[in-house]
């Protein structure tokens, strides 16, 4: 391999020639080879492509940036966002906790091939930009890091997470509607109860990812906060007046996203509750899809020896020696997904916790927690729709056989004739072996006539109609 000779603040380091990386960047890649390849999302770094560039618009709006190293800096900027660039951010994200390594990579990359652009070659006559003064100017590792973080968690949340927790969303509720007359026995404690729709029980599934929708939508405003303008301690020095608003107002524009400059820089800096706070909402989800999965895949187990009141789309075979068995797969790619995420969300909360005093050094596994999970559960959402949900039949006879089998019908009969003598008919039922008719009819207290018009289960679902 070749190289060429970059120079920081410590001296020399030799850099492979053909990347646009600094000096800087390879301290770090070789300080920290810890889970190398690069881990370092990709979505992080183009959150350092839109604040780059809104920090150059607004250095040049405020009169400490001229023209042309805006032009230049913006047009790098948008050949990262183009992913042209991809292969030149090599970092980890096990490196420093303020991901200032990060922060030195854009910057570097960005004053290297803006060297380029201006037709020089790269190491070359005097730099056309400097990474510190030019591209990071009026800002800190402190103040960009967590802008960019919420750059991208904003973006993923809403363009991967929402988009697929709608779509299931949609599913479940045509689900619900298509079984609404699908009278099926209910099941409390795992064990027999009282009957219900199908509609119904569905109709809950749906309320359940509709509240999770609503609960990161809640969190957003946060999330649209933005710590840039804040530099190292929140404090803003070294930034040109009103410089925080200005560069808001541009990375808002530049992303079509609502964000807003951080009303409190020091909360921006120093801790990362938006991040915990939207995380929390995506726990959130990750636990009622598992409940979701859950039922599904019991309901449709067997299909002889389970439940089996639906029947769930056989997209594979489901086993390498058993043939012909279809496995519940969606369910369990689902289910390993909310584990995942819930296992995050406990990594998140670690790293929020560890503010000290003006700066919290956990921002890059907090960030990559977050955005792990926020594409798995819009992934996974779309997954389960396609895959799963829609596909979904109820089994008719088999449901019929266990609503007509049930002992909790006699719950119909409590109004009628108490709640002890339908606890005999039940108890006598169960003992012998005969249906619930059988055992109210022989006992004396319902006459045969008045069983058939009573315990109706179609009627027993109504009571919320
Ligand atoms: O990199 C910076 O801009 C600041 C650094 O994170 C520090 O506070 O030491």
């Amino acid at each position: 391999m070749t190289y060429r000779i970059e120079k920081d603040t410590m001296g020399e380091v030799k850099v492979p020639a053909d990347k646009l990386w600094g000096a800087q960047t390879e301290r770090s890649r070789n300080n920290f080879k810890i889970g190398a390849p690069a881990s370092m999302p990709i979505e992080i770094i183009y959150g350092f492509a839109y604040l780059k560039k809104g920090a150059a618009y607004a250095n040049h709006e405020l009169g400490v940036l001229s023209q042309e190293k805006r032009d230049l800096i913006a047009r790098v900027c948008d050949e990262i966002l183009e992913g042209k660039l991809d292969e030149q951010f090599p970092l980890v994200i096990w490196q420093t906790g303020s991901g200032t390594q990060s922060n030195m990579n854009v910057n570097e990359v960005i004053a290297n091939r803006a060297h380029q652009l201006a037709g020089k070659k790269i190491g070359e006559g005097e730099k056309t930009l400097q990474p510190n003064d030019d591209v990071n100017k009026s800002q800190s590792s402190n103040d960009t890091f967590p802008t960019g973080m919420h750059i991208a968690c904003y973006k993923k949340v809403v363009e991967v997470t929402l988009a697929g927790l709608r779509q299931l969303h949609k599913a479940l509720a045509a689900k619900s509607e298509e079984m609404k007359d699908v009278v099926k026995i209910g099941r409390t404690h795992l064990m027999d109860a009282t009957p219900l729709t199908l509609g119904q029980e569905f109709s809950g599934y749906a309320a359940q990812v509709e509240h999770g929708i609503k609960a990161i939508e809640n969190t957003l405003p946060h999330l649209a906060e933005l710590a840039l303008g804040g530099t190292a301690v929140g404090t803003g020095l070294n930034t040109p007046k009103n410089y925080d608003v200005v560069v808001a107002k541009h990375i808002a524009e530049f992303t079509g996203l609502p964000f807003v400059t951080a009303k409190n820089k020091f909360e921006a800096l120093a801790a990362h509750d938006a991040i915990v706070e939207t995380h929390g909402a995506l726990k959130q989800v990750a636990v009622s899809l598992n409940k979701i999965a859950n039922d599904i895949r019991l309901l449709a187990s067997g299909p002889r020896s389970g439940i089996g009141e639906i029947i769930i789309p056989a997209n594979e075979p489901g086993s390498s020696i058993m043939p012909g068995k279809v496995n519940p797969t969606q369910c369990e790619a689902l289910t390993m997904v909310c584990a995942q995420v819930v296992g995050n969300d406990v990594a998140i909360a670690v790293g929020g916790m560890q503010g000290h005093f003006e700066l919290n050094v956990f921002k890059p596994v907090m960030a990559a927690n977050f955005l792990q999970s926020a594409q798995l559960l819009g992934d996974a959402a779309v997954s389960f729709d396609i895959h799963c949900v829609s596909g979904i039949e109820p089994n008719k006879p088999r449901i019929k056989e266990l609503v007509n089998n049930s002992l909790m019908l006699v719950t119909a009969l409590n109004p009628k004739i108490g709640y002890y003598k339908a606890a005999e008919i039940a108890n006598a039922a169960h003992k012998n072996g005969t249906t619930l008719k059988e055992e109210a009819v022989r006992l004396g207290y319902v006459s045969a006539e008045d069983f058939d018009k009573w315990v109706r289960p179609e009627d027993m679902t109504k009571s919320l109609d």
